[in-house]
């Protein structure tokens, strides 16, 4: 049985003091930080790029940093972020035209590496590749902001995807995104998720251990 991990999307964070309110969030308890770049093409939405993932680990951040590109193409970022010190880096399949190339360009460049699902987007691209991924992530919200409402089908999405993984004998993380808060948290968890990212739930909230320890006492709750 693995540990859930609580990884805290910095997109909800306060950017003008962003090192800081990373530590902050470790600090809280979150295991691993979740850094979204959006490059205004693939998500209508801009954000951060590999100079500011450097600039944490150069601020000092030693926990996994998980990457993860809603940009098109994907490939060149891949290389800018394991050189700015990625842990994992993830993915859309709509935004490669090789998808195994750029899997293997991750796991080359020494980060692990993951498909991200948006919410209508079918799980075929699985089929081939579960061998080259340490995390699947499926989205619960259509990317591009924050603070969205979970889409309660992604419930059945993630039943589907654990039981690829448990019976593919793979090592794989089952990541959720959007909408994840104290309240839906065990529901999502009992249908399979061992990773959430929660961006507003938890930066929107003056006291960030105490939004972290209900998420895990909620989690305590489930029966894995
Ligand atoms: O990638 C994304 C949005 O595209 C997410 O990581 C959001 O940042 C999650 O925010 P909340 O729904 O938790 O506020």
């Amino acid at each position: 049985m693995r540990p859930f991990l609580i990884a805290p999307s910095i997109l909800s964070a306060d950017f003008a003091r962003l090192g800081e309110d990373v530590d902050a969030v470790l600090n809280a308890g979150a295991d691993v930080v979740h850094f979204d770049v959006m490059d205004n093409h693939y998500v209508p939405n801009l954000t951060i790029g590999p100079m500011v993932c450097k600039a944490l680990r150069d601020y000092g951040v030693t926990a996994e940093i998980d990457v993860h590109l809603m940009v098109k193409p994907v490939d060149r970022m891949i290389v800018d972020f394991a050189k700015a010190g990625a842990s994992i880096i993830t993915f859309h399949p709509e935004a490669t035209e090789h998808l195994d190339r750029s899997l293997q360009l991750i796991k080359e460049s020494g980060c692990k590496a993951g498909l991200v699902f948006n919410p209508g987007t079918p799980l075929h691209c699985l089929d081939h590749v579960m061998d080259k991924l340490d995390v699947i992530l499926l989205m619960s919200v259509n990317p591009g902001f924050g603070g969205q409402s979970f889409i309660p089908s992604t419930l059945d999405k993630l039943k589907q995807v654990k039981k690829l993984i448990d019976d593919s004998g793979y090592d794989i993380r089952l990541q959720v995104d959007g909408g994840v808060k104290v309240d839906n948290i065990a529901e999502i968890a009992a249908a399979g998720a061992d990773m959430f990212v929660a961006g507003s739930a938890i930066f929107n909230k003056p006291d960030y251990k105490a939004v972290i320890d209900e998420m895990r006492s909620e989690l305590a709750k489930v029966d894995e």
